[in-house]
């Protein structure tokens, strides 16, 4: 064993790197470690790849919306090379931009998998490590599903580098990956099916909006199958064979490509946590609300890979990773503040979400008075020709705060920011509607929703 170091961070996103980084700053003696290029999801594999490929399918959703009205669709089409070349045009410098970042903060930046082998000792291909503190941010991956024929399935990973776009998709669970690869798939020529085993998908979402989207997804050519079960997946000359049950009834889909989009647990398997002596489970490592782990006060936890109230989002993995290192360094015990952070599905329009549903609000206690408004008429939606669009802004009528606000349409992925900071600051409807906003833009419809 050489140096002992201050900190070891295992996992180089948007967790780790925002950890490493600001502990490195303060002058701590920092490595972090990465199995993959330096970037992690969101970078590399996840958010920003996958809004670069939707591009493709705004343009052509906006053009198909103007037709008749000026705009002739007929003929445009997305180049499914040239697109995925657009997105490695901001994939490929990610690592080394990211690992010069570290460096310039002092980072030591190791490459290989980390493996406890003790309390406070690890090792990265089989090279043993020391440290005081150690940041667990290794991420999540797809949920392991028992059916034969899984390992047929691609992942995410693999679907925003595929080369070619085949006709026919299928995709295993309906939530954000599904929902957010079939539309593009829809607008670049597919003919997605997204097959859910519940009643309702996304259920993290208003309901009522939910459907919207749905709807709006079958006129795009987006077919969902709920209650459905897959069986097996087979494979036979390219062609897949997807033997399904809904309502006891067992039938076969065709199909020639199979997306695994059935959730995502924390990728902790081959860390040997066991070694660290640190509980943890699918949603990650038990951590108290300050994010030290539970069972070895060495160890702190961020991200995907960390049991907290937070959702697995790129914003929550930020706060986190910016929280554990603050914590670690003054020695303090801050838990991380998840109020106002807004979540978008970005399906094209999207659906966004902040604060509580109304479910959740009234059984919270609290008196809510819902503002529910089909904006589809609206002169924004009007402009470029959307009518499926609407928002529900949930007000306490105790005192007049935001309690939540769930939106689905065009360019309200933006609009629900506003209504993060109503939540976060506090302010009341009243409050919120005194902001003037430039017009005409999206942003000008806030008033007339609350
Ligand atoms: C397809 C997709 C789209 C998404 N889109 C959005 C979006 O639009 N908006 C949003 O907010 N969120 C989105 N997310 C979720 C978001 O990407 C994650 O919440 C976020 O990236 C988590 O960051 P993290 O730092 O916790 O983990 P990660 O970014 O996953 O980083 C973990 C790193 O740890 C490394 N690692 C793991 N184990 C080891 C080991 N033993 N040794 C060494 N290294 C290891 C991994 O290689 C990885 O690089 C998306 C996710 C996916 C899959
Ligand atoms: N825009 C974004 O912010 C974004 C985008 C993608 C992913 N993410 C993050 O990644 C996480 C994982 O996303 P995801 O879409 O993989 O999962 P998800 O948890 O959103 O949805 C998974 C769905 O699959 C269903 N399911 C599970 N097993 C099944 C099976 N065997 N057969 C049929 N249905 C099955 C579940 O009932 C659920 O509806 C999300 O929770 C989110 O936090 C975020």
């Amino acid at each position: 064993m050489e140096e002992i170091y201050d900190l070891i961070v295992i996992g180089a996103g948007m967790a780790g790197v925002t950890a490493a980084n600001k502990c490195g700053a303060a002058g701590w003696r920092v490595a972090i470690v990465d199995a993959l290029p330096y970037g992690g999801t969101c970078a590399l594999r996840g958010c920003d790849p996958k809004k670069i490929l939707r591009r493709g399918a705004e343009i052509v959703d906006a053009a198909q919306l103007m037709q008749g009205k000026g705009i002739d669709p007929h003929g445009l089409t997305i180049n499914w090379s040239d697109l995925m070349a657009h997105k490695r045009g901001f994939t490929d410098p990610v690592p080394d931009k990211m690992e010069k970042g570290l460096t310039g903060n002092g980072v030591e930046t190791l490459h290989g998998a980390a493996r406890f082998t003790g309390t406070n000792t690890l090792e990265v291909d089989g090279k043993p490590y020391e440290a005081r503190r150690f940041l667990v941010a290794a991420g999540a991956m797809p949920r392991p599903v028992r059916f034969d024929g899984a390992d047929l399935m691609i992942d995410s990973t693999e679907f925003l580098n595929l080369k070619a776009l085949p006709k026919r998709i299928l995709f295993v669970g309906g939530g954000f990956v599904s929902f957010e690869f079939a539309h593009i798939a829809a607008r670049a020529g597919a003919a997605p099916v997204i097959v859910d085993r519940g009643p309702r998908p996304l259920r993290a979402f208003d309901p009522d909006l939910v459907e919207m989207m749905i709807e709006r997804s079958a006129r795009i050519g987006v077919e969902l199958q709920r209650e459905t079960e897959i069986v097996s997946v087979a494979e036979n000359g390219g062609v897949f064979t997807v033997e399904v049950t809904s309502g006891g009834q067992a039938r076969t889909i065709e199909t020639d490509l199979v997306v695994h989009g059935a959730g995502r647990i924390a990728a902790l398997a081959d860390l040997n946590l066991e070694a660290a002596g640190v509980t943890y489970g699918d949603k990650g490592i038990a951590v108290a609300p300050h994010l030290q782990s539970t069972a070895n006060s060495a160890i702190f936890a961020a991200g995907d890979s960390a049991d907290t109230g937070g959702m697995p989002l790129t914003p929550v993995a930020v706060i986190e990773g910016k929280v554990a290192a603050s914590n670690m360094l003054k020695d303090a015990q801050v838990a991380p503040d998840y109020a106002g952070i807004p979540t978008a599905v970005f399906t094209v329009p999207e659906l966004a979400r902040v604060g509580l549903l109304e479910a959740e609000a009234k059984e919270a206690g609290h008196d809510v008075d819902v503002r529910f408004t089909d904006t589809g008429g609206w002169y924004s939606n009007y402009r470029i020709g959307e009518t499926s669009a609407a928002a529900k802004i949930l007000v306490d009528k105790s005192d007049g705060k935001i309690l939540g606000a769930h939106m689905f349409g065009p360019e309200y992925g933006e609009l629900i920011n506003f209504f993060g900071l109503a939540i976060k600051l506090g302010l009341t409807a009243k409050q919120l509607r005194s902001m003037t906003a430039v017009y005409p833009s999206v942003g000008s419809d806030l008033g007339s929703l609350l």
